[in-house]
């Protein structure tokens, strides 16, 4: 059995080792390593996976997940390269961080694949966006599909567009989540019970996320199925257009593109 190693069990490295286990794969194929011992010895409690050092982790597992923050890389990246035997799969988590810069700091020939996922892999529902670095072959992005595919849907994509990519899918449920906070607000305002209005939100965003995957419709015509004329709905579209809702989410989007960017532009040469 392949095993695996996540180096930065936080809050993305968690939610792939818990996707893991929840599809079917064995502790003893997990090793995790993680510079907060308290949180370490709470994962192993939890999951009765083992912590171990980098050093460790990079020798024993056969896929080397980096999991840490883009601006905690160089000093692991020191740790890992003088240990790190020919031939291990490293896969890059990090936004932004180019496959080029592992490429450029590990052993000569390491095969690297850069991913984009999202938080939803806790719950099975994550999207990952695959792209393979200069020694990364067709046998290191089927197992990288693989091993992501059992925690969510895959993609693979040119590396080019993985700052794009970031913006919208990895950074795209933190702004579902926004707005379903701001609706729960509105609930409220309208004197809906938080709980009530949270059930309310909640199941409509559920809803609505079912029939745009499963019913196969464009969000135009399903919007448009909602809007009746002179009805309720056109009233609230005129207040979100008013608003300026659609060029302030372009903008978003496009912010989060630059910061990954910028983040990758950290570490050049
Ligand atoms: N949170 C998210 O939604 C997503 C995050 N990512 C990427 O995943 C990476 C991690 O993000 P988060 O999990 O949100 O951050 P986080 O801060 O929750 O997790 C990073 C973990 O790495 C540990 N760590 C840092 N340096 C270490 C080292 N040298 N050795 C061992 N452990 C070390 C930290 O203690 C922390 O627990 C980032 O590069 C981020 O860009 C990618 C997609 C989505
Ligand atoms: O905010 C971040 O930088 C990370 C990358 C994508 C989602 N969270």
């Amino acid at each position: 059995m392949t095993t695996i190693a996540v180096l930065g069990a936080g809050k993305i490295g968690e939610s792939l080792l818990s996707g893991l286990l929840k599809a079917g794969r064995a502790p003893a194929d997990l090793l995790f390593t993680e510079r907060f011992a308290t949180r370490a010895a709470d994962l192993t409690k939890t999951y009765g996976i083992t912590h171990v050092d980098v050093a460790t982790a990079v020798q024993r597992a056969d896929v080397i997940v980096v999991a840490v923050k883009p601006q905690d890389i160089e000093p692991l990246l020191d740790e890992m390269a003088p240990n790190l035997p020919a031939g291990k799969l490293v896969v890059s988590l990090c936004a932004g961080l180019p496959t080029k810069l592992f490429e450029r700091r590990l052993p000569e020939g390491t095969a690297v694949v850069r991913v984009m996922p999202n938080t939803p892999m806790l719950v099975g529902e994550a999207m990952s966006a695959i792209s393979g670095g200069a020694h990364a072959e067709d046998a290191h992005l089927d197992l990288v599909e693989e091993l992501l595919g059992s925690v969510g849907k895959v993609v693979r994509v040119p590396e080019s567009q993985q700052d794009a990519v970031t913006a919208l899918s990895g950074s795209g449920p933190a702004y579902f989540f926004y707005l379903v906070e701001a609706m729960i607000d509105a609930g409220i305002l309208l004197g809906i019970p938080r709980a009530t209005a949270a059930d309310l939100i909640v199941q409509s965003a559920v809803g609505a996320a079912a029939m745009l995957r499963e019913g196969g419709g464009h969000p135009v015509m399903l919007r448009e199925a909602v809007t009746s004329p002179a009805g309720t709905t056109i009233a609230g579209i005129r207040e979100l257009e008013k608003h300026g809702v659609r060029a302030a989410l372009i903008d978003a989007i496009e912010a989060a593109r630059d910061r990954s960017v910028e983040l990758g532009r950290a570490h050049e040469e």
